[in-house]
C-alpha cells in the first residue's frame, strides 16, 4: 500500500494532473515541477486511460441502479489493495476530487489471511489520504457447496451491497479488467460452456458496475506504477491451488507461443457471445414467460422450440422451481433435451429428492418417484 509520503506525492501528482485537466491538457500530467518549469505538465497515458474508463462506464450505466438517481453519481468502489482496484481507487478520487462522482471506498476483510486486518486498514488509510472517505468491512466467510473462494465472493458481495444501500449509492465499482475477462471466457471455453458463460461479465449486472473490461492489467500496473502507488499483492494470486491462477498462467503461455493477442481476442469473443446471448434470451422470453413457476408442461409445447430456445426455457423453469442452478449443467440439460426430443417416458434425478418426469405427453418437476411410494 502507499506509504504516507508516497501517497502524499500520489496525490500531488494527481494535483497537478487536475490542473492540466483543467487547464485542457487532459491526457498530460507528471511532476508538479514541471507545471512550474514552463513545460505542460503531463498525465501518465495509464491513469488518463482509467479515469475516462471510469467516465465512460458511468456514463454507460445510465441512472444508477441502485441509490437516487443524481446529477453526480454517488459510487462504492470495490478495492481489495491489489494492482487493478487500486489503480480505479486513485482515479476514482480524482473525479470525486473534481467533483465528478462522489466517492466511498470499501474494503472488505475475509479474515483469510494473516494480516488481513492490516492490508485493509492501510487501503483505508490510502484512500483517505486522496481525499476519499473510506471503510474497511470484516466479514465472517463460510464455505458453502461451491467452496470457500465462492463463500468469499458471496459475503464480500453481500457486505457491499450493505453499504451501498447505507450511504444511499448507485453503483458498486469494481476493478474487473479486460485480462480477467479473457480469464473467465478462457474457463468457461475449458468447461465447455455455451454462449451465455462466454459472454463473460457484463459492464453492469444490477447495482455492480465494472468500468474497466476494456482496460488491460498491463494498464492498471503501469497507472500504479507511474503514480507510485504501492500495492498489496495477494497470495493467492500466485496459489496454483485455483483453477483461475493456472488459466491466467496458461493464458501468458499462449500469447507467446501464439504470438498473438490471445487476451483481446477472447474479450471479443465475450462482446460477440453477449450480443448473441441477448438475442437468444431475447427470443426466449415468451416461452419461459409461459412455463415459469409450473411444476407440469406439455412436451408438445417444448418440441416446437429450437435446440438454442428450449434449453433456455428449461433453464428458467427449472430456476423458477427453486432447483439450484448447480443440480442442471449443460450435460444434465442436453439429458432433459433428448427425453422432451424423444418424447418417451424417462426421468432425471436432481438434488432434494427430486425429479424431472417425462410421462403421457408431458414435462413434470416434482418429489422423486421413490420418495412418492408409501
Ligand atoms: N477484499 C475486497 N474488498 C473489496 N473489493 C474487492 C475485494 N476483493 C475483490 N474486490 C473487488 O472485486 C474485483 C475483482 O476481484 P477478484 O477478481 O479477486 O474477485 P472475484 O472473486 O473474481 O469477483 P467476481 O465474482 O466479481 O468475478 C476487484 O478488482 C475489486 O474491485
Amino acid at each position: 500500500m502507499a506509504e504516507s509520503a508516497q501517497s502524499a506525492e500520489a496525490a500531488q501528482t494527481a494535483g497537478s494532473a487536475e490542473a492540466a485537466e483543467a487547464a485542457g491538457s487532459v491526457g498530460s500530467a507528471g511532476p508538479a515541477g514541471s507545471a512550474r518549469s514552463g513545460r505542460r505538465p503531463t498525465l501518465d497515458p495509464a491513469s488518463g486511460a482509467i479515469r475516462n474508463a471510469v467516465r465512460a462506464g458511468l456514463g454507460k450505466g445510465g441512472t444508477g441502479a441502485g441509490g437516487a438517481a443524481r446529477a453526480v453519481s454517488r459510487i462504492v468502489v470495490a478495492v481489495s489493495g491489489g494492482a487493478d482496484s487500486m489503480a480505479l481507487l486513485h482515479a476514482c478520487a480524482f473525479l470525486h476530487r473534481r467533483g465528478e462522482v462522489e466517492a466511498f471506498a470499501v474494503t472488505v476483510d475475509h479474515g483469510l489471511q494473516p494480516g488481513s486486518a492490516e492490508v485493509a486498514a492501510e487501503v483505508v488509510a490510502t484512500a483517505e489520504s486522496w481525499g476519499v472517505p473510506a471503510e474497511a468491512v470484516r466479514v465472517d466467510v463460510a464455505a458453502g457447496p461451491e467452496g470457500l473462494e465462492a463463500g468469499a465472493r458471496d459475503a464480500r458481495y453481500s457486505a457491499l451491497e450493505a453499504v451501498r444501500a447505507r450511504v444511499d449509492a448507485e453503483w458498486i465499482v469494481t476493478a474487473h479488467t479486460r485480462s480477467d475477462q479473457a480469464e473467465t471466457v478462457l474457463l468457461g471455453l475449458l468447461r465447455g460452456s455455451g454462449t451465455r458463460s462466454l459472454a463473460g461479465m457484463a459492464v453492469r449486472t444490477g447495482s455492480v458496475l465494472r468500468p474497466l473490461l476494456d482496460i488491460d492489467r498491463a494498464t492498471t500496473e503501469a497507472s500504479c506504477t507511474a503514480q507510485r502507488i504501492t500495492v498489496w499483492d495477494d497470495p493467492m494470486n500466485a496459489d496454483r491451488a485455483y483453477a483461475r491462477v493456472r488459466v491466467r498462467s496458461l493464458l501468458t503461455s499462449l500469447e507467446t507461443d501464439l504470438g498473438q493477442p490471445v487476451t483481446d481476442n477472447l474479450a471479443r469473443t465475450a462482446q460477440l457471445c453477449r450480443a448473441d446471448a441477448d438475442f437468444l434470451d431475447e427470443s426466449a422470453a415468451a416461452a419461459v414467460a409461459e412455463v415459469s413457476g409450473r411444476s407440469e408442461i406439455p412436451v408438445e409445447r417444448l418440441g416446437e422450440l429450437e435446440d438454442a430456445i428450449l434449453t433456455r426455457v428449461l433453464r428458467v423453469w427449472l430456476v423458477s422451481l427453486d432447483v439450484p442452478a448447480q443440480a442442471f449443467g449443460a450435460a444434465r440439460i442436453a439429458e432433459l433435451t433428448a427425453l422432451i426430443r424423444a418424447n418417451v417416458n424417462g426421468r432425471l434425478s436432481l438434488p432434494g429428492d427430486t425429479e424431472v418426469a417425462v410421462s403421457h405427453g408431458s414435462v413434470r418437476f416434482g418429489p422423486a418417484a421413490k420418495s412418492r411410494r408409501p
